[in-house]
């Protein structure tokens, strides 16, 4: 569609939507690049479908539906994405956080741990699950640890960002970087997709780094290696908790098990998988 100052609302909605045609959430994606352009709420794209948008508006507007249209995720098209109710600046430098995650938040904030519990997040990318726990826990010490620079500066953004000063984000290759060394709670989403997975070359996942996903052929390397050191971070009756894929939790029970970690069990998803496993370290 050409610039026209008579194109209205509605007009450009409906051209966004056949530019994008073929993605399920086409006419969903439309609507929320659209409020981002014009700055505006969904409620007043429905109350005013007659207005045109300006020259500038409407080449933004343009713009940034062709960049979908190539595939680019509509999170690094607005820069954010919400998660557990904190908006979260985002970027190409880690992974864009998902809804999945929030199932190892519950279950983070139903461990048994102290009240003033000092916990651990590996691989933490924007910050998502060192600051929900954050916000839910403002009498937690959590340290928060990322070996990629950009994904360290994002998180420390975002900890500023919503002023959670119980969070510590600094960069560290797994535990190395780490001296404190007993935990009362270790969480990690950490890299689990195996390297030659051919999700990887499908949707929003095109997009994000390898260093946020992949971790050897069987997707393990980097769990192996961290429930293997997780025992010397941990407090006695400490607990390991770690995201993984919903075929991947016998193996990440054994290797927890293999660490002399206790009580190994895993929970499941909304959909039903098992996407989380967590274990006890009871000496
Ligand atoms: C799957 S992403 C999870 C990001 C965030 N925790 C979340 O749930 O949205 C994995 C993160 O682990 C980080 N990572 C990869 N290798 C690492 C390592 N050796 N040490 C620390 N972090 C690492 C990546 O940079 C990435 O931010």
């Amino acid at each position: 569609m050409a610039f026209t100052p008579l194109s209205t609302l509605s007009q450009w909605l409906d051209w966004a939507t056949a530019e994008l045609a073929g993605s399920e959430s086409a006419k969903l994606d439309a609507r929320v690049l659209l409020c981002h352009c014009l700055d505006c709420s969904e409620t007043y794209l429905y109350t005013w479908p007659d207005k045109a948008l300006s020259e500038q508006q409407a080449r933004a507007f343009q713009a940034s539906i062709q960049s979908r249209k190539a595939g680019t995720p509509v999170a690094h098209l607005l820069g954010k994405r919400e998660f557990w109710s904190l908006e979260l600046t985002v970027n190409p430098s880690t992974l864009i956080p998902r809804p999945d995650t929030e199932v190892l938040v519950e279950a983070a904030l139903a461990c048994p741990v102290p009240e003033n519990a000092r916990v651990l997040d590996l691989g933490t990318g924007t910050g998502a699950i060192a600051l929900a726990l954050a916000s839910e826990r403002p009498q937690w010490q959590i340290v928060a640890v990322d070996v990629v620079d950009e994904a360290v500066a994002l998180a420390e953004h975002n900890r500023a960002r919503h002023q959670l000063n119980n969070v510590t984000v600094q960069r560290s290759h797994w535990f190395d970087g780490i001296e404190q060394q007993a935990f009362d709670l270790i969480v990690s989403n950490p890299p689990y997709v195996e390297e030659q997975s051919l999700w990887l070359q499908q949707g929003d996942v095109r997009f994000e780094p390898r260093s946020a996903l992949t971790a050897g052929d069987d997707g393990l390397d980097d769990i192996r290696l961290i429930c293997k050191q997780a025992p010397q971070y941990l407090a006695p009756q400490g607990w390991l908790m770690i995201e993984h894929g919903f075929e991947q939790h016998q193996a990440v029970q054994a290797l927890m098990a293999q660490a002399g970690l206790e009580k190994c069990r895993s929970e499941r998803d909304l959909a039903g998988l098992y996407r989380i496993s967590m274990a006890q370290k009871n000496r």
